[in-house]
């Protein structure tokens, strides 16, 4: 064989390749793969296991996160619950929702669902794959597969939720409940998003006076009237993860490090462990606890509260024995909205220390940008 043969042949090779690593994990791993392919393993100091002086990781120490009662937030003890919800997204970025009011049946059907949409034939999942970020609904693979160098270990699933008239048709016709379960979902994280938001507005200083026995001034009412509206229009996104069981776990991660971009991410946790915070520099499991929620600081809160809540590094990992679903629902601001910090929140002793911000440059950003050095927030960051 000629020299010039050889080369087209194994470009063939590796042409074949990347057209199995676009198709997903989840296929590579039924084709029976026995090694993390070259494409998946990331750099050493990368690995989720490594001990270093910056980032210290046994990926085993975990964290008991703050805990919020959705209950005692909604009910005679919200200035005590608001003091520990300010607490949780200033020092960790994250806590555990309990008592959240969504009904069992409605959270296990969705798992349910997605759990049998993954198992679909390939042929059939495929439908939904899509280069297009605005897409209503996309399945894919890896965090950004059209420009990712290494890839990661999960294969993904992202509904945009409003407005649900519009996206819905687009929506996965099967499994046949698919929609109805998504959309009852959908509603549900919805509205637990508007009560939280209203919450952590409040926990920020800004007073409502239609509440009996607060005090608060007409500039106040007013951007509290605003806020409300843009909340209610909202832009949501529901993005189901499947990280299958991968053969070296130590070599690759689910998901990269990186900060969810909206305002607050309700995320479901099935009962595998996986997600890690990077917490007073090292990274932390978060054990998952049944019948709760993950929730966590986007950057947009992070550039609303003007830095005091902080929009926390995190990332997946994978086992070699079991599937792990992880649900994200983010929900921010409309999507033509600019995000800027709350006035109230600048003074002379605290700057404004970011710029304004709107989603469009988010996903310039994103869609240019490997999602291992991915960091929107940083360049939004005002030099003071
Ligand atoms: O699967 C997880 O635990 C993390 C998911 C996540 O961070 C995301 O979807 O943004
Ligand atoms: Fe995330």
């Amino acid at each position: 064989m000629s020299p010039a043969m050889a080369v087209s042949g194994k470009l063939r090779n590796q042409d074949s390749l990347e057209i199995q690593y676009q198709k997903g994990v989840k296929n590579l791993y039924e084709n029976g793969v026995d090694h993390v392919p070259r494409k998946y393993i990331l750099p050493v100091s990368e690995r989720p296991n490594v001990i270093n002086t910056e980032i210290s990781s046994d990926s085993q120490i975990n964290l008991q996160l703050p805990v919020i009662d959705f209950a005692e937030l909604q009910g005679c003890n919200r200035s005590q619950a608001l003091k520990s919800l300010a607490h949780a997204c200033e020092n960790y970025g994250f806590f555990q929702l309990v008592n959240h009011g969504i009904p069992d049946e409605i959270v296990s059907n969705m798992v349910n669902v997605s759990r049998r949409f993954f198992e679909l034939p390939l042929s059939e999942r495929e439908k939904y794959m899509s280069a297009d970020t605005t897409s209503p609904v996309r399945y894919g693979t890896s965090f950004n597969q059209a420009v990712d160098g290494v890839f990661c270990w999960r294969d993904f699933l992202k509904l945009v939720c409003h407005p649900i008239q519009d996206v819905l048709p687009h929506w996965p016709s099967t499994p046949l409940d698919f929609r109805q379960l998504a959309v009852a979902y959908a509603e549900e994280t919805r509205f637990l998003f508007l009560m939280l938001v209203k919450a952590i507005v409040e926990s920020l200083g800004i007073k409502d006076s239609s509440k009996k026995g607060t005090e608060s001034d007409k500039s106040d009412d007013d951007s509290l009237l605003l806020l409300s509206k843009e909340f209610e229009n909202g832009s949501q996104l529901m993005v189901v993860n499947c990280y299958p069981p991968c053969p070296e776990p130590d070599l690759t991660l689910g998901m990269p490090p990186h900060s969810d971009y909206g305002l607050l991410t309700l995320l479901l946790q099935d009962e595998v462990k996986g997600l890690q915070i990077h917490h007073q520099d090292r990274w932390v499991t978060i054990q998952p606890v049944p019948g709760s929620f993950v929730v966590n600081v986007g950057d947009h809160l992070e550039i609303f509260s003007n830095g005091k809540y902080k929009s926390v590094l995190h990332r997946a990992l994978v086992n070699s024995t079991k599937y792990r679903i992880s649900i994200a629902s983010l929900h921010s601001f409309p999507f033509t909205s600019t995000v800027r910090p709350l006035p109230n929140l600048i003074s002379d002793e605290s700057p404004r220390r970011y710029e304004d911000t709107d989603f469009a440059s988010f996903l310039e950003y994103i869609k240019s940008c490997d999602s291992r050095k991915k960091s929107f927030l940083e360049s939004r960051k005002l030099k003071l």
